[in-house]
């Protein structure tokens, strides 16, 4: 008897074993081709943690459209701009969906509220629609609420005084400083000044989380996200401390949401936490909750302020190394803006080049190269491969932004890559710095404004010089939430004062 009992334990235990093992490696039927992976674990590690390179290395292989695995979930990598527009732009509904990551449970706890990881359906469409109707009344449109444009005499401000204590410069923190109180301003309803110490935490916490979400690629982190259940038991620290930190931005958050409960003026709003809290009051619709709001308010954070500050920082960069190209910006400045007058939105109707040179910036640095991962919602076709229900998309936008077949020299720095022949600015198919389809960068406006007027106020004001001794500056990114370039120092000149 007892043996029997040990026989069918081992029986049980090997058929289990052997599942989970196999499922790691079986792909569905006519799904598109890949890496064999490794019983348990899959085949992800072959593209993570460094997607850009890797994937690249890997269509190489397996051709444009291939597959890896993470034990029985399938990942499929695209290559090419028609694969990424026939499941963006084509037929964006059954790709609309957002895959269930235990990365995104460890940030924002169970239910996946808020925007960015959430699913697709009913209740983001209302969050999405609440944003836009709040864009539309506060948005630049309205010169009184362009909160951009409030920000900019102090980001200039905030360089010159930099200037006053050293001529050289790492233009990092005026990025940060200035793309995290636009996002204050449109959530929280004012600007901090930025030595005030709310600023400072909010700042500081904002800091440690793009920290910590470096880590989260380590083999602890991907082992215990392989294990459902395991993380009750024990958490990675690099795990641990971001969602530690995602908490304390939460508390903050739940500060700010208390106090503007406490002080609303249901009539007159004023940001977009009141526009929220008059939702949940007015439809009671249950899409709307006290957890949903705080994890709306989160992504704004988490989503709008690293993306702005590294493009701009990019910026800097591709104008130290191409000095012919910064000249032809400041010149268009100076003749439409002149020294003194700070960039409105609508001055880049009048500017061309100098919206030709951010947009640029933003195709040549590729910030986010595998954007935010879409799921399908049902069994559908792309690229001639079935790809079941659940099916996770990665998009490589390197093979749409460096396209030989869509670009004439992708590995130049050439704003005339947005000109048309009349010298005015034309829209470009093969750019997709926000993504596409249903899922769209929601603050792709916003940041549209903040790349456009921190840029051309920064040229405005000064000339942007290497270190002395130094040529140019490193090209090469660094992974991590996006491809940010590895730290530097600049010379600038005050263009006002010489
Ligand atoms: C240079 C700046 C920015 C870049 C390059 C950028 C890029 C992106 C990308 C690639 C996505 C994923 C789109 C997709 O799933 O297909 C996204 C989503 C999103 N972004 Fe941005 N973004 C920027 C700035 C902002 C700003 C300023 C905000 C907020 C004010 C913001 C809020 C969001 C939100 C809420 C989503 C999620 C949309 C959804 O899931 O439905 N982003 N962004």
């Amino acid at each position: 008897m007892f043996l029997m009992i040990v026989f069918l334990s081992c029986g049980t235990v090997s058929l289990f074993l052997l599942y989970h093992a196999l499922i790691s490696m079986v792909r569905p039927k006519n799904f598109p081709p890949g890496p064999v992976g490794l019983p348990f674990v899959g085949s992800l590690h072959y593209i993570a943690p460094t997607f850009n390179k890797n994937i690249q290395q890997m269509a190489n292989v397996y051709g444009k459209i291939f597959s890896v695995k993470l034990k029985s979930m399938n990942f499929v990598c695209l290559c090419d701009y028609d694969l990424i527009k026939e499941y963006m732009v084509d037929n964006p509904k059954p790709f609309a969906m957002r895959p269930k990551l235990f990365l995104y449970e460890l940030m924002r706890g169970p239910g996946l509220d808020g925007i960015v990881v959430s699913p697709y359906g009913a209740k983001l469409a209302a969050h999405r629609k609440l944003f836009h109707a709040f864009l539309r009344k506060h948005g630049c449109g309205d010169k009184l609420f362009c909160k951009v444009e409030q920000e900019l005499p102090y980001f200039v401000a905030n360089i010159q005084d930099q200037l006053k204590l050293t001529s050289t410069f790492d233009p990092t923190s005026a990025f940060e400083y200035a793309a995290l109180n636009v996002i204050a301003c449109y959530v929280f309803g004012n600007r901090y000044n930025y030595g005030d110490d709310k600023f400072k935490m909010l700042l500081n916490h904002n800091k440690q989380f793009f920290q910590k979400v470096e880590n989260v690629y380590s083999p602890a982190v991907t082992l215990v996200s392989l294990i459902p259940h395991l993380h009750n038991l024990w958490l990675p620290k690099a795990a641990k401390d971001l969602k530690e930190c995602c908490r304390a931005i939460e508390d903050f958050i739940s500060c700010e949401v208390e106090y503007h409960k406490s002080t609303l003026d249901a009539k007159n709003p004023r940001d977009i936490i009141d526009m929220y809290l008059n939702e949940m009051s007015h439809s009671r619709s249950e899409h709307f909750t006290d957890k949903g709001l705080k994890m709306t308010i989160m992504d704004f954070f988490q989503a709008g302020t690293e993306t702005t500050s590294v493009t701009l920082k990019w910026a800097v960069i591709y104008m130290v190394n191409n000095p012919e190209i910064q000249e032809r910006v400041q010149q268009e400045i100076d003749k439409v803006l002149g020294l003194h007058k700070l960039p409105t939105y609508e001055d880049r109707l009048k500017m061309p080049y100098t919206e030709a040179t951010i947009l640029e910036v933003q195709r040549k640095a590729n910030i986010a190269p595998i954007g935010v991962l879409h799921s399908t919602s049902e069994s559908v076709k792309l690229g001639g491969f079935d790809l079941p229900k659940d099916t996770c998309i990665i998009p490589l936008y390197h093979s749409i932004h460096y396209s030989q077949k869509h670009w004439k020299n992708p590995n130049q720095f050439d704003p005339e890559n947005f000109l048309d022949l009349n010298g005015k600015v034309g829209t470009r198919p093969a750019f997709m710095p926000f993504g596409g389809g249903l899922r769209i960068c929601l603050g792709m406006n916003i940041a549209k404004q903040e790349l456009f007027l921190f840029f051309a106020a920064m040229l405005q004001h000064f000339k942007l010089l290497p270190p002395t001794g130094i040529l140019k500056l490193d090209e090469q990114y660094v992974n991590g939430g996006t491809l940010h370039p590895k730290e530097y120092n600049i010379l600038l000149e005050d263009r006002c004062k010489s």
